[in-house]
Formats: structure tokens, sequence, C-alpha cells
């Protein structure tokens, strides 16, 4: 598995407002959204393309296009859903799938309530969104759900990251030949008693939906 905590002054910059508790609803979604733009540059970097042939008003001109299947977005709801926009912002003919999943605060498990994804992912690479990567439980199983389909390749997009979690990924996919990747704004210094990122940023979905 290969991680990239995005280095950048921006990003750096967008990430701190967005910790502050004195960061109301609507300022943190606009920032979130903002942050995965910046993300999504990094995290598409391995985007397949195809050479492509244009016309300029003068002239014949090489370059890329996407290539096919087009790359699948895969918000894990609640709180991916707030990256969306930031997301096919940069990758406009992407398809989108969604995923509900909800972990439970006592035992830390993730149950998937929601699935809506294509049932071939043959040669599809795939680009999961959920702002927040805790113990890794819901993003195995969300990476591990678009393997069974076939997808070519997991690349999530996390605002937080912690450690624990970025090790149980690495070991849940250590005989995956497939690349696995996660892109972050930041690599946290650990996870508290209740599974919490410290110090991290509270209940990401709380934060964008209004219930704080
Ligand atoms: O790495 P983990 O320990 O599995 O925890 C991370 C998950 O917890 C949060 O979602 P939550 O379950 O709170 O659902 P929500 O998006 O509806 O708020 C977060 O958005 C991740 O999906
Ligand atoms: O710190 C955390 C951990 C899980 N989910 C969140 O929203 N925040
Ligand atoms: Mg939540």
């Amino acid at each position: 598995m290969q991680t990239l905590a995005v280095d950048h002054p921006l990003v750096a910059h967008k990430l701190t407002t967005l910790r502050d508790v004195r960061t109301d609803s609507p300022t943190f979604r606009r920032l979130a959204d903002e942050l995965v733009t910046l993300l999504a540059y990094e995290a598409t970097r391995d985007v397949r393309v195809v050479e492509a042939t244009v016309k300029t008003p003068l002239v014949e001109a090489q370059g890329v296009q996407l290539a096919s299947p087009k790359p699948l977005v895969v918000p894990i709801l609640r709180a991916g859903l707030g990256m969306l926009d930031g997301m096919t912002r940069l990758l406009p003919t992407a398809e989108v799938g969604f995923l509900g999943m909800i972990r439970d605060e006592g035992t830390l498990q993730a149950e998937t309530y929601a699935t809506r994804l294509p049932d071939d992912l043959s040669g599809r690479q795939c680009y999961v969104l959920d702002p927040m990567l805790a113990t890794g439980g819901t993003l195995a199983a969300a990476i591990r759900l678009l393997f069974e389909r076939g997808a070519d390749g997991v690349t999530a997009i996390c605002l937080l990251a912690a450690p624990e979690g970025l090790k149980y990924l690495e070991q849940a996919f250590a005989d995956i030949s497939a690349p696995v990747r996660v892109v972050t704004a930041a690599i946290d210094s650990h996870l508290n008693e209740q599974g919490f990122i410290m110090p991290g940023l509270g209940d990401a979905g709380d934060r964008l939906y209004g219930a704080v």
C-alpha cells in the first residue's frame, strides 16, 4: 500500500481551520470541498489516459484523454458526501457509486447499510472518499467490496488518517497485487479510547451536516 500525506501550505492552512472547533458547518463544508480538490490533484496522478489528437485552430496537436472505462468515484455516506463535489470538479466525467456505512461507536465495527455500485468493476480505477481514516474498519470493508467486484486499483482520499488505520489497511491488503493508495491531508498522532483521531477534527459527519 502506498500512503501520501500531501505536503502543501494551502492544504495545511485549510486543514487548520477545519480542525478549529469554532469553524461552523457552512465554513467546514466549503473548506472540505476546497481541500478535496487539492488532494484529488495528487490522488489522480495515476489516472489512466490514452493518446489523443485534436485540431487546434492552426494545426493538429497530440495530447491525451481519459481512458475507458472511466474511473469510479465512491463517497462513503454520510461524511464522504461532503467530498463529492470537490472530487467531481476535477473528474467531471467519472461515474459515481455510493456506499452507506456507519461505525458502531461502541464496538468500532463498520456496518454497510446501502450499496449502489456497478456490479462489474473490471478494469476500473476507483476513488473512495471518506474524510476520516480512524481504525480503518470502514475503508477496509469498502475497498474489499470494490475488489470483490473486480476493481483494478483503489485510491482512498481522506482528510485525516490515524497511524493505526493505515497499519490496519496495510495488513488487510498486503496480499493484493492491485494498487491500493491512501492520499490524505495529514497523518495525525493516534486514536483515543473512543476511536477518535487525535488531535483530529471531531466527528466529521456531525460537523459537515450541522449536528453540532
Ligand atoms: O476508520 P473507522 O474507525 O472505521 O472510522 C471512520 C468512519 O467513521 C466516520 O463515519 P461514521 O460511522 O461516523 O458515519 P457518518 O459518516 O454517517 O457520520 C468516518 O466518516 C468514517 O466513515
Ligand atoms: O475522529 C474521528 C473518527 C471517526 N469518525 C470521525 O468522524 N472522526
Ligand atoms: Mg460520524
